[in-house]
């Protein structure tokens, strides 16, 4: 078997994880892990991690370290046969290193997107909450106001995605992610993207990836979890 592709996409909330994720694996076949959709189902289905990880989401709050890693580590552990791309994990040092523990990455992209579009964005984000498919008034709107494209049932806009949470997570993710940034920068495998919009960067994120994934994965073999 060819040797299985793993990466990370990393950024500021609104930066574009998750609609870039969507068309890497649409594209070359990796499987998506959204932390924050798995955040959200432990959420829905008020298992004791989600109860726990409610109180910070709803404040704007990272979710501590712990209670991540024992989240997302098991759900890795499972996907040992394919080749992946981490969404939002790691966000911190602690998670960084717990994710080292268990795996060599081959790719970190990392946008870096002006805190004014980032603002504009979230603003006006709204989200099929079962699916985490995610739309933008002007970006990419749904068919049917309010309604999601797939099973026509209602957006909402996410709690965190309120301003009075907004602001506190922009202000903490740089900090918090600036030693993630210098590990990855130091292990030469960073790459990082700047650009106001995601149609520009896009092309970039290809081409890289078309010279990193290996042959023989990328045949869309394996969907996104969307
Ligand atoms: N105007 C505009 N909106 C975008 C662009 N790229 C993504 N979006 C929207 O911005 C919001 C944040 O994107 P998302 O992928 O959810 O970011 P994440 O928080 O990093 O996962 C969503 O509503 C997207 O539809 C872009 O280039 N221009
Ligand atoms: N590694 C992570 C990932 C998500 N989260 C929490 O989950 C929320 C939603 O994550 P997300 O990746 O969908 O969204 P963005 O914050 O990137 O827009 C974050 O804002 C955090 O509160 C976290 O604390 N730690």
């Amino acid at each position: 078997m060819s040797k299985l592709f793993r990466a990370v996409i990393m950024g500021p909330p609104g930066s574009g994880k998750g609609t870039i994720s969507e068309r890497i694996a649409h594209s070359f076949g990796l499987k998506h892990i959204s932390s924050g959709d798995f955040v959200r189902e432990n959420i829905s289905a008020n298992t004791e991690a989600g109860v726990l990880a409610k109180t910070y989401i709803k404040k704007g709050l990272l979710v501590p370290d712990h209670v991540m890693t024992r989240l997302l580590l098991p759900r890795l552990e499972e996907m040992t046969k394919y080749s992946w791309l981490l969404d939002g994990f790691p966000r911190t040092l602690a998670q960084a290193d717990a994710l080292n523990s268990i795996c060599d990455l081959d790719v970190v992209i990392n946008l870096n997107i002006p805190l004014e579009t980032l603002k504009e964005r979230l603003r006006h984000r709204w989200t099929h909450p079962s699916s985490g498919r995610v739309y933008n008034m002007y970006f990419n709107p749904p068919r049917i106001q309010g309604l999601d494209d797939i099973t026509g049932e209602q957006l909402i806009q996410q709690e965190d995605d309120r301003p009075e949470a907004l602001v506190a997570r922009l202000r903490h993710y740089k900090d918090i992610a600036k030693p993630v940034i210098d590990l990855y920068k130091a292990k030469s495998i960073l790459y990082t993207f700047s650009d106001t919009e995601t149609d520009r960067i896009w092309p970039n994120i290809s081409t890289l990836l078309s010279t990193k994934i290996p042959i023989g994965q990328s045949d869309a073999r394996c969907a996104s979890t969307h």
